[in-house]
């Protein structure tokens, strides 16, 4: 085992000799300035050299299937990601205006910007499309890194649950990226920052397009772990169909090996796998661990990881996971503002595939697909005959909670979890024995 300790510096390079990932950054037009190339070179280049024409994505699969189709989703044969000058985002975005700012991540902020919706040239606010701007802070190192591998990956990658990278823009020492802008913002928002408990049938529609987005990603032939799987990076479009966003730290699983292994470990806490945690081994089975989590966080309306929560209950896996065990214990574990919108089947179902999902060996989760069909039975099973009771369950089943559990009660919007700010990200370097 080895020894961790904090890193505060970054480099980019060695991250991409591990996956093989090369990014050739071009500041010019080039539609296809950014990719995956099969080149040795582990620099980023900020020439204008344009990139070879296969990326490593296309050269896996497309030699199979001579296309591109895997789980409803796509791997483009070149990025088509439009190159923005800072001078254009400053004027899509009123000059960041702290107005426009639609939130903040741990490496920036991210503001509503305008776009023509053809050209996808940028346009004064309030006419053409509304995109999301977001400006990585220049001070951060790994900064840098984060931003190439979303560009590389969501370069390349298309799904219907993924969320589209639409541009970037790289001058000086300013990073940004264009998405197409997501309205109902995070499920995090939603589940722990709105007023109202969020409803049970749509926190299944998320998971269920929340799954398929990461089972795309672990069903291509060079597979690629997502590695922050978490509910703030689950964005939500106008009809709340889920979007996984922020490919920052995402990986290309290994083409020979059965495990990524890194000396570098980041993620956030609560959600990273305890294999990963302890050995910096990666699979795409970490991102199941995590997906677990994210279950539990909607079956609970708790958060992942809360150090105000009493002894013991910090970590809302370590906690609960004894619950899971028993089927008939399951239902004490649900967030108490939306009971009567789900059966005990329904939710003892729940607590089974969660289960596995956080099973601590990575050899005993399921993949990614299984999970999408069991989410898939559950949404059909899920027929609650009578709604009206909800606001008379609630009520009964708080005066009757175990002592324990009191900490789950949501006062309405006041409740202890939605004062709570996002979680906290960490990044530690391991130093391996061999
Ligand atoms: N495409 C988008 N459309 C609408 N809102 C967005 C979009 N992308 C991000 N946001 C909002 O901006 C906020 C910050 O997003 P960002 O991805 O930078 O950070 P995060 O995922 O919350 O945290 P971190 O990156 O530190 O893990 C989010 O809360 C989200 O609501």
């Amino acid at each position: 085992m080895g020894l961790f300790h904090s890193c505060l510096s970054s480099s980019s390079s060695s991250r991409a000799a591990n996956t093989g990932l090369h990014s050739h950054a071009s500041t010019n037009n080039h539609s296809n300035g950014i990719g995956f190339s099969s080149s040795t070179s582990t620099t980023a280049a900020t020439t204008n050299s344009s990139v070879g024409p296969r990326s490593q994505f296309s050269e896996s699969v497309s030699e199979s299937s001579g296309g591109i189709m895997s789980y409803s989703g796509q791997i483009l044969a070149s990025p088509n990601l439009k190159v923005y000058s800072f001078a254009d985002l400053a004027t899509a975005t009123k000059n960041f205006k702290p107005e426009s700012m639609l939130g903040q991540g741990g490496f920036g902020k991210v503001y509503r910007g305008w776009i023509d919706a053809k050209t996808l040239a940028p346009s004064k606010a309030g006419s053409g499309m509304i995109v999301a701007v977001k400006r990585l802070n220049s001070e951060s190192v790994q900064g840098f890194a984060e931003w190439r591998s979303e560009v590389n990956f969501l370069g390349m990658l298309s799904h219907p649950n993924l969320v589209k990278l639409l541009g970037y823009c790289r001058e000086d020492k300013e990073l940004l990226l264009v998405y197409e802008f997501m309205p109902k913002g995070s499920l995090e928002n939603h589940l722990f920052r709105r007023g109202e408990p969020f409803p049970w049938d749509l926190r299944i529609k998320i998971v269920i397009g929340a799954a398929r987005g990461l089972a795309f990603l672990h069903g291509l032939q060079r597979e690629v772990i997502y590695r922050d799987f978490k509910a703030s990076n689950i964005l939500l479009d106008s009809n709340f169909d889920a979007k996984i966003s922020d490919f920052g730290l995402a990986k290309l699983g290994p083409s020979q090996e059965k495990s990524h292994v890194t000396t570098r470990i980041m993620g956030t806490y609560g959600y990273a796998a305890p294999e990963y945690m302890a050995t910096g081994h990666l699979y795409v089975k970490s991102d199941v661990y995590a997906f677990g989590v994210v279950l539990l966080e909607v079956m609970t309306g708790l958060r992942a990881h809360n150090p105000k929560r009493p002894n013991g209950q910090e970590s809302l896996v370590d906690w609960l996971r004894p619950e899971l065990v028993n089927k008939h214990r399951v239902k004490h574990i649900m967030d108490k503002g939306i009971i009567g919108q789900y059966s005990s089947k329904v939710a003892s179902e729940m607590g089974r595939i969660t289960l596995s999902c956080i099973e601590p060996d990575p050899k005993n989760r399921p993949h990614m697909k299984e999970v999408v069909e069991v989410l898939e039975h559950i949404q059909r099973i899920n027929v609650v005959s009578d709604r009206s009771s909800t606001k008379s369950a609630v009520a009964s089943s708080s005066r009757s909670s175990p002592h324990h559990y009191r900490y789950a009660y949501r006062a309405g919007a006041a409740g202890a979890e939605r004062r709570r700010s996002s979680p906290r990200r960490f990044e530690v370097e391991k130093d391996m024995v061999a």
